[in-house]
């Protein structure tokens, strides 16, 4: 058993009062959950959860000072100290409607039963007073492979909790950990079931995801699961923009400063966007002004004929090129095409305005203009190269040239 036992950090050893009362009271209790896995990850641990197999009125006749926090989901917070513990009966979880959180719960006796419900398997680890750890899902296992792993059959899990998808890209990136395949295949699988849970949930969630040591981790698998397509105007111009920045984000405000940078969206959608992801009024007002400063520090920084030809060149809009332009690692994307452009403008053309009027022995008009512009749109799309009688071919070709009056 010694290599199945760990020694306890301060936070649990704070917390060993109520988990002995329980005890010598003769009900099981364990640490459980995130405070768990972080522990045997050498991670810090701030807070500790229990679980036990006292039913929460049997807890709250053992404690003085109890708080109902969601006594229907067998939750009691215990006051011990200078702290507070949610503890939390053993439980199985057996109807679920909704995609979301269960909507009848079974009190159980048994530690196994209640591990069996919970969404991945390292997070389905218990440790007692001892220090000793119970794994009955291979939870070790999977934290040495790094492996981020639903309990029993992922569909079951996911359908149980839909928000448990985007649980598994969070874990990922703020883990740095992979997703295990099958778990994946149910993501992309069972995606659309995330449109039934609530945007404040998901929002915690997504921001937990972006502000994880390995972000794109989790956002690579965000975007290949297609989770992303069942978030409010989510697009993946945006995230794979926040991709592309390699500093890690240090807070939310920051974060969707950087997405709406990216994103196709324009800045008179901005509001609405925030709106539908239930920001609150402060943080809006905080992002726009954030978002409108850094828009026109870069209508300022850059000339306006760059803008003009890399977005030609990518088809973007001005305002989506400005938004790549903001990074340092967006520059150098944009100067890649930017630099591996044919021509730079209609002045580099190898067919002048003045050639195709002696060719056609036509009069000057608009058509001369459109003319140039479909050509050095041609040329900019590598359809045609900027060459001569290949330019004159193309334009004899799709018939360009107005027939004379
Ligand atoms: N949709 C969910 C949410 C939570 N849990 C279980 O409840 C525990 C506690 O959940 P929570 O506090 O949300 O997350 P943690 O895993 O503790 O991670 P963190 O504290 O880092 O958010 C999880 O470990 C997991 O066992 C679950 O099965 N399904």
């Amino acid at each position: 058993m010694a290599n199945n036992r760990i020694e306890l950090d301060n936070v649990f050893i704070e917390a060993l009062p109520v988990l002995n009362k329980l005890n010598s009271a003769g009900f099981e209790a364990y640490f459980v959950g995130g405070s768990v896995r972080d522990a045997l990850l050498n991670h810090e641990v701030n807070d500790v959860d229990i679980a036990t197999s006292a039913f929460p009125n049997e807890v709250k006749k053992l404690f003085k000072k109890t708080i109902d926090v969601g006594i229907e989901h067998g939750t009691v917070l215990v006051l011990s100290g200078e702290h507070s513990y949610e503890i939390t009966t053993f439980r199985t979880e057996s109807t679920y409607q909704d995609f979301r959180r269960p909507d009848s719960v079974t009190f159980v006796r048994s530690l196994k039963e209640d591990l069996k419900r919970r969404d991945f398997t390292i997070n389905a680890l218990a440790m007692d007073g001892d220090g000793v750890i119970h794994d009955y899902f291979n939870g070790k296992e999977d934290l040495n492979s790094r492996l981020i792993k639903a309990v029993g059959i992922p569909d079951e899990r996911f359908n149980e909790d839909a928000l448990r998808m985007l649980r598994a890209t969070r874990f990922a990136a703020q883990l740095d950990f992979e997703i295990d395949r099958h778990t994946t295949e149910a993501i992309k699988k069972h995606a659309a079931l995330l449109s039934h849970i609530a945007i404040e949930r998901i929002q915690i969630e997504f921001i937990k995801m972006l502000l994880g040591k390995s972000k794109n981790k989790g956002l690579l698998y965000f975007i290949k699961t297609n989770l992303y397509a069942y978030c409010p105007g989510l697009d993946k111009q945006g995230l794979e923009g926040l991709i592309s920045i390699e500093k890690p984000f240090e807070n939310e405000i920051q974060i969707w400063v950087s997405y709406l940078m990216c994103s196709t969206l324009m800045p008179t959608e901005v509001r609405g966007f925030l709106r539908s992801w239930k920001l609150s009024n402060k943080n809006i007002q905080d992002i726009e002004t954030v978002y409108m400063t850094a828009h026109e520090r870069l209508h300022k920084q850059i000339s306006k004929e760059t803008i003009y030809k890399v977005g030609k060149r990518l088809s973007l809009e001005t305002e989506n090129v400005l938004a790549l332009l903001k990074y340092d690692s967006n520059r150098r994307l944009v100067e890649k095409f930017y630099n591996d452009l044919p021509i730079y403008s209609k002045k580099d053309l190898a067919i002048s305005g003045k050639d195709l009027l002696k060719l056609t022995d036509q009069k000057a008009g608009i058509w001369l203009g459109d003319l140039l512009d479909r050509v050095e749109q041609a040329v900019l799309d590598q359809e045609i190269e900027n060459d001569y009688s290949q330019i004159l071919k193309w334009i004899t070709a799709n018939q360009l040239i107005p027939k004379q009056k």
